[in-house]
């Protein structure tokens, strides 16, 4: 048996927050030092802990022993020492770029400073991945941290909070457990960003929630991504790739496409792969595989039920369940529109619908009409075929010939109705800073400075021929090519030669 859930309760809450706040406001979290030996014990916590992750994800998932080794426990892992080995490069103050010369004495630099005191809400999927992925970002920027895992995936959310207690300091990093009323208590507070991994719906909630205390807000949610296969594409391939993005965690998974549409001339071909690689797969099906995940819960169970229920496709492989098991077979469904049941909503589940479509034009037209801002797409065809997708077409990622694949350290994030902000690799640490510009004026320059100063007369003409950059484009939007003439009218436009020549105007006629 596995650690139980136990819900935090309510009116510990808000002391629990204003510890943390405290902590952040006394600067513990500053430090860099400080901030990787966290990192690097919670390494170990999870490392030394690595076993009761597994167990976790197959009681609450029937998650295998490979899917989350590779992308829970092993993601976060790495994720930890890709971090810890680059935080002393990230933290570093930046040299300002673009900086005229003028400006240049001043020192401009951009420091990293911490947000504050930050919530990171979690998902039921990959409960560690994207709860504790969001968390190592937050640690590393020197923020303090309050983090609420899902409550769907109770098994982990208990492990979460003993690695993260084992680990870290817990007057700085604490974890809330609890449903909808517990995260509303969370929203009620001031917080200096709010990290959201789950639905839109809830996501709407997260976002109104921190508009009052106007908190920036991280919103990774969900898409009906679509998957586009042109009659170049491969059969195989597309079958292959395509089940893999369906069978992992059965389907469960944000980027997992939604739907696909097959240029009609293929869909035989890509059905029957699809029927081989199922086998390939699963050879005794995957109710008997040891490597085939359960549906998180009852309700999910019943959502995915009447969605298959209500198709009007044709069932073309897979379709068994199982309701004690929450067991959702990988099933393939050739559909009639994008208005059927298994396209209109978010399946979050191992289905697989397969629109026929006659061309690459209609492909996109549709895809583009179901949503034009999934969290993914998944083209499949040749190199003309996929830029033409691309052009015409917005989301978070693409993946090109292939499903839900990302490469752990590149930035990862919806957009419009997929959510904003993005996270993973550098971009971890970047969500959780704010870019603070530094400038020290010296006191050498005060009578080059002393321009701004009243009284004014005299010094606008003489200001303007030190600052003002002139055009480089007509009226008709243009690109004049004025060369050296420009530059000698200009005194230079923006270079640093020229921006010397200006503060040297200014300065003479101080
Ligand atoms: N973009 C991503 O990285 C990503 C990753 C995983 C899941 N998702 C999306 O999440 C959805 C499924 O995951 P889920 O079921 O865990 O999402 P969810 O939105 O139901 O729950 C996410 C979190 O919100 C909390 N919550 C639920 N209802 C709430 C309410 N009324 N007020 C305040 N908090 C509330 C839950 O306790 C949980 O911690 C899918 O749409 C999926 O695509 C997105
Ligand atoms: C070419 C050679 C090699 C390279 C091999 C490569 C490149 C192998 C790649 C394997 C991959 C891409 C494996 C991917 C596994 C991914 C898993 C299991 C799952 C990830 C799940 C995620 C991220 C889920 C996220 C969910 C979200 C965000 C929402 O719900 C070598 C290295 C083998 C050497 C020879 C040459």
């Amino acid at each position: 048996m596995g650690l139980d859930l136990e819900f935090t309760p309510q009116d510990q809450i808000q002391a629990r927050v204003s510890a943390a706040r405290k902590s952040f406001l006394e600067h513990k979290t500053r430090d860099v030092e400080f901030r990787l030996v966290q990192l690097r014990k919670l390494y170990w916590a999870i490392k030394d802990h690595e076993h009761e992750l597994v167990e976790a994800c197959t009681q609450d998932l029937n998650k295998p022993q490979f899917e989350t080794e590779v992308a829970e426990s092993g993601w976060i892992l790495n994720d930890i020492v890709f971090t810890t080995r680059n935080l002393h490069k990230w933290v570093k103050d930046e040299k300002a770029p673009d900086i005229d010369l003028s400006f240049k004495f001043m020192n401009p630099k951009i420091r990293k400073d911490p947000l504050g005191c930050v919530l990171v809400i979690g998902a039921f999927n990959f409960p560690f991945q994207l709860t504790l992925g969001p968390v190592i970002g937050a640690i590393a920027a020197g923020n303090t941290v309050v983090i609420k895992p899902s409550e769907n995936a109770p098994r982990c959310a208990a492990v979460i909070q003993k690695v993260i207690e084992i680990g870290l300091d817990p007057s700085c990093y604490t974890v809330i457990q609890g449903a909808v009323p517990e995260t509303q208590a969370l929203l009620a507070e001031r917080w200096d960003k709010i990290f959201f991994t789950g639905g839109a719906n809830v996501g709407r909630i997260i976002a109104k929630a921190a508009a009052p205390h106007l908190t920036p807000v991280v919103l990774e949610l969900g898409g009906m991504n679509p998957a586009i296969v042109t009659k170049n594409a491969n059969p195989r391939l597309v079958a292959r790739r395509m089940l893999w993005g369906k069978t992992m965690n059965a389907g469960q998974v944000c980027t997992s496409q939604n739907y696909l549409l097959v240029d009609r001339q293929l869909v035989p071909q890509v059905v029957e792969e699809f029927k081989k690689a199922y086998k390939e797969f699963f050879p005794k099906g995957a109710k008997d595989s040891p490597d085939y995940s359960r549906i998180i819960n009852d309700g999910h169970y019943q959502r995915l039920k009447s969605m298959i229920d209500n198709t009007k496709g044709k069932i073309l492989m897979g379709g068994t369940m199982d309701e004690k098991e929450r067991f959702i077979e990988p099933t393939l469904v050739q559909v009639e529109s994008v208005d059927d049941s298994l396209c209109t909503q978010e399946s979050f589940g191992p289905f697989i619908p397969i629109l026929p479509v006659e061309n690459l034009d209609e492909a996109i037209s549709l895809a583009n009409g179901v949503q034009s801002t999934p969290l993914g797409l998944y083209p499949f065809g040749s190199k003309t075929d996929i830029e033409k997708i691309l052009a015409n077409t917005r989301s978070g990622g693409v993946s090109c010939n292939d499903a839900a694949l990302h490469i752990p350290t590149l930035p990862f994030g919806g957009v419009g109705e997929s959510g904003y902000g993005a996270y993973r690799g550098r971009a971890s640490f970047d969500v959780w800073v704010h870019r603070r510009p530094i400038t020290a004026s010296p006191s050498w320059l005060e009578s080059i400075l002393s321009i701004r100063y009243p009284p004014y007369a005299g010094k606008l003409s003489k200001f303007k021929a030190a600052s003002a950059l002139v055009p480089d484009f007509d009226r008709d939007g243009r690109k004049l090519r004025l060369g050296w003439l420009r530059f000698i009218l200009t005194l230079g436009g923006g270079s640093t030669k020229a921006g010397a020549g200006r503060a040297a105007v200014v300065a003479a006629g101080e």
